[in-house]
């Protein structure tokens, strides 16, 4: 099967248009076929040894929502010391989840036993199986933008909390939750750059040829 000049075109548009996401959630709900598809697409990511390690677990109760959020709020506010003066000040001001406003959240794990304990693959670099599932979760993200979904990743989150609320055996690794609605816009620029965090590097600093070379951007 041969990609289109206009197919190639939609995926580069939907990788460069992919955004995180934290705010301007709107309520409405995801269709289910539509949220099939984004699943569907989702396990169709490549995994080491064909192991596809995931699993996702669906959230859509507001009163579970409202406790990730005060778990959220702990690490958050945990964080925030880590930083120092302006950039302190600066953390606070961020905006970094939707936890409340997304109408669902999707908790992604891997089962690190699932098809072990020898994988193929696996052997010399045993974590593996957790970017596998990180593959996953940017498939979904793509798959997410070309259904004008938003979805936002939200880390600033001991994985307790979700363990608890959501029953997950302690031999299954969580990898993340996300929080995944229609928004009212898509940013043309990442958050974070647009509040003055960080900024994109140019592709030029990240590209060695042959060899690593130490490379100084200004920043
Ligand atoms: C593993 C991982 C973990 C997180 C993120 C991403 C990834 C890959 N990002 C999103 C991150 O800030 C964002 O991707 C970059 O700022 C670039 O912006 P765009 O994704 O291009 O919009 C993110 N964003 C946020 O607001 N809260 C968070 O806890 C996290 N955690």
């Amino acid at each position: 099967m041969t990609i289109t000049e206009n197919e190639r075109d939609a995926v580069y548009k939907t990788i460069f248009s992919r955004r995180d996401v934290r705010r301007e959630f709107k309520s409405t709900p995801i269709p289910k076929t539509v949220l099939e598809r984004m699943l569907l697409a989702a396990h169709h990511a490549p995994s080491v040894g064909f192991m596809q390690p995931w699993d996702f677990i669906l959230v859509s109760d507001q009163d579970t929502k409202a406790k990730i959020k005060q778990g959220f709020l702990q690490a958050h506010a945990e964080a925030a010391e880590l930083f120092q003066g302006d950039r302190q000040e600066k953390y606070k001001t961020l905006k970094l989840e939707g936890i409340e406003e997304a109408p669902l959240g999707i908790c992604v794990t891997c089962d690190r036993e699932r098809t072990g304990p020898v994988v193929l693959g696996r052997t010399a670099k045993p974590e593996m199986d957790l970017f596998s599932s990180v593959c996953a979760i940017q498939n979904l993200w793509l798959a997410a933008r070309a259904e004008n979904i938003g979805l936002g990743w939200v880390s600033i989150l001991h994985d307790q909390v979700l363990r608890d609320l959501l029953k997950i055996p302690d031999n299954i690794e969580i990898i993340a939750y996300l929080c995944i609605g229609y928004v009212e816009a898509f940013q043309d620029t990442p958050d974070l750059e647009k509040a003055g965090w960080l900024s994109r590097r140019p592709v030029e600093s990240v590209i060695h040829h042959g060899v690593w070379q130490e490379k100084t951007i200004g920043e």
